[in-house]
């Protein structure tokens, strides 16, 4: 007891010091969580009377509010800013209205002249700024921030306001979106699969195209159009029967007829976006599609391109499998070239299977609602179960252009002289272009070229009946079903200011086409002649090589043995360096280093089998084999 007290005594001595500290550390923790406690209750009680929404550049409603601030003064009368010229939404439409250095109007001009673009540069608030903006009689708290994630990193809005309800974030929201649509509405966008990260990509807006600049056989776009508008407003009927809400379109036949185009034109007709998937593309698997089908939003169009194409580059029906083209088995020469051509072809990361896509199309995680377009240019090479009823329920077959269409797409090109008050509008105003009216939305020739180039195009001004006499003119010339719209536009455009040479030259033009068609399917068929030629021979010596190359193998263990191991073994007689060492081995019993040989007896009838064979062996291998060569150290004898 006395020797722990004698312990204890310098700390009790000392007590004081102790003391004061111990009351400091504790005095100073009780003030510190009382500051923490205030501070966070202080937030909590403020953080309460503010409501926060975030939106991630992932969804729709944050582009719909970029739109909306860029056309705010306050964001743009930010004094942190990032100048930029691209697009802040995947949308196109947020370039600051308070921000963009407007040299538009002066240079306008030398744009049509030079044919030079435009770059727009737009003025956005900094990430991680806060902004405060005066909204219906509150103060929005509004700051950009940006996520990092694995494929990139990615914007996200948070917008703070003090008020009782969301009540005023939804009308935000609402008006954001209300704006957002008007300003869109002439575009269509255009979002591609990436098949890297498994999601959509905005791929750029374009000006809607005006169904009427798409020339098809009479009823045709009618009857699609009026499918589509059937089908989009038909959820409840479909609800009631139990069948799944999605309606599959196949677009087949020649290239350059109008599939691609007529997608466009509906998109713009109906106001959806249109989400492009290329099956063939590099890194496509089952999983991959499954997500991209899973999330594409409920309206819109889902276009598979080229579907043929997925299916010469091997897709197959089962799953393990992605080779097994069925499409260019005709053109195919042996089996050994085309399988070693598919693992190219296939060696691109690709596993996507026949059954992976049907899962996607209408699998339990496929989406409802969209229109699913799918264009090929050979319909024959598709799987049935892929264009069955249900996948495909309308099929439209496009051909080379008739007469008729050649006439529409002549009077697409040149449109006839406005008549009336407009022609005398147009008759005191230069140039000649200015024939037709910029307001009108009706007028051909706006439907046909964009806006800001309609006064580029010089075209002289034709009466109807000129036009009309002309554009009969130019069907009467073009054969029926022999070329297609897409050449029949190349044409015209090339002579788009001169309508009464183009009908004029059109006979020298379609024999001068003729002429080349014909030269390219020659060039062609040489082509194709000389590579089965190709193919026929490596296939040949690839089987000779088969042929020969177990015994290749043979001779090479021989030949290995006869210098490692076995040294009495025969050695092969052709080559010059061995064949006289061969003969000393045998009379001597030692290998060339000296060593020792041990010559069993049960090997010499192997060995005189072995000698035997040599001399036929010698003559299969004067094709000269590179496995032979490099073993025996120098080229075969031809002569042998
Ligand atoms: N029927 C048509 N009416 C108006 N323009 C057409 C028509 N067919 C083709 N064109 C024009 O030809 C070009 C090519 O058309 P589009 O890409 O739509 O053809 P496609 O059938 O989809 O071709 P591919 O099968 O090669 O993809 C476009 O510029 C389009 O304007």
């Amino acid at each position: 007891m006395e020797a722990l007290k004698s312990l204890l005594s310098p700390l009790t001595n000392s007590a004081g010091p102790i003391q004061d500290t111990l009351k400091l550390v504790v005095i100073g923790g009780t003030v510190e969580t009382a500051r923490r406690a205030s501070v966070s209750a202080w937030t909590g009680f403020v953080d309460s009377f503010f409501l926060t929404a975030h939106f991630s550049q992932e969804d729709y409603p944050y582009d719909w509010l970029m739109h909306w601030l860029s056309k705010q003064p306050a964001w743009g009368r930010s004094r942190e800013f990032d100048i930029t010229t691209r697009s802040v939404s995947r949308h196109g439409l947020t370039q600051s209205t308070s921000g963009d250095l407007d040299e538009e109007e002066e240079e306008e001009t030398e744009e049509i002249s030079t044919g030079r673009r435009k770059r727009k540069v737009a003025i956005i608030p900094s990430v991680d700024t806060t902004h405060t903006i005066y909204y219906r009689g509150h103060w929005l708290r509004i700051t950009r921030t940006k996520r990092f994630q694995d494929y990139g990193s990615c914007g996200e809005l948070k917008i703070s306001v003090v008020a009782r309800n969301n009540d005023i974030l939804k009308r935000l929201v609402l008006e954001a979106k209300r704006d957002y649509e008007k300003d869109a509405e002439h575009r269509v966008h255009i979002f591609m699969a990436d098949t890297t990260y498994g999601c959509w990509r905005w791929n750029g807006a374009r000006h809607k195209r005006p169904m009427s600049s798409i020339v098809l056989e009479p009823g045709v776009k009618d009857m699609i159009l009026a499918d589509c508008k059937d089908f989009l407003c038909s959820e409840d009927w479909y609800a009631e029967r139990g069948i799944p809400f999605r309606r599959g379109y196949l677009l087949h036949g020649v290239p350059g007829s109008g599939k691609t185009s007529l997608i466009h034109s509906l998109a713009g007709e109906l106001g959806l976006d249109i989400y492009v998937v290329s099956l063939s593309s590099k890194g496509m698997s089952d999983n991959t599609l499954a997500n991209l089908m899973g999330n594409v939003p409920s309206r819109c169009i889902l276009l598979l391109e080229d579907l043929d194409a997925a299916f010469t580059r091997g897709i197959s029906r089962d799953e393990k499998s992605t080779g097994a083209p069925t499409g260019s088995s005709s053109t195919s020469t042996s089996s050994s070239t085309s399988s070693a051509k598919n693992k190219e072809e296939n060696n691109d990361g690709s596993t996507l299977s026949l059954s992976g896509l049907l899962n996607s199309l209408d699998g339990v995680a496929a989406a409802e609602g969209r229109l699913l377009f799918a264009t090929t240019n050979h319909i024959e090479r598709l799987d049935p179960a892929l264009s069955r009823p249900g996948r495909m329920d309308v099929w439209v077959n496009f051909k080379n252009a008739t007469k008729w269409q050649a006439e529409g797409i002549f009077r697409c090109f040149f449109p006839s002289k406005p008549t009336g008050p407009q022609q005398a509008a147009s008759s005191t105003t230069p140039p000649p272009s200015a024939t037709v009216d910029p307001k009108d939305p009706t007028s051909q020739e706006n439907l046909a070229v964009p806006k800001r180039k309609r006064n580029a195009v010089l075209t002289p001004s034709l009466s109807d009946e000129e036009i009309a006499s002309l554009a009969k003119r130019f069907g009467d010339a073009i054969p029926d079903d022999e070329f297609s719209v897409a050449s029949l536009q190349g044409y015209l455009l090339k002579n788009k200011t001169r309508p009464k040479e183009c009908v004029d030259e059109v006979q020298a033009w379609i024999v001068q086409e003729r002429e080349t068609r014909a030269r390219l399917k020659k060039e062609k068929e040489e082509r194709e002649a000389k590579e089965k030629k190709e193919a026929e021979e490596t296939a040949k010596k690839e089987d000779k090589a088969k042929e020969e190359a177990p015994v290749k193998v043979k001779r090479s263990r021989v030949k290995t043995t006869t210098v490692v191991a076995t040294p009495t073994e025969p050695v092969i007689p052709e080559s010059s360096e061995s064949t006289p060492s061969s003969s000393e081995s045998e009379s001597t019993g030692a290998d060339a280093d000296g060593e020792e040989s041990v010559t069993s007896e049960e090997e010499s009838p192997e060995k005189e089998g072995e000698d035997e064979a040599a001399p036929a062996e010698k003559v299969a291998a004067t094709g000269g084999n590179e496995t032979w060569v490099a073993v025996k150290g120098h080229p075969p004898d031809p002569n042998v």
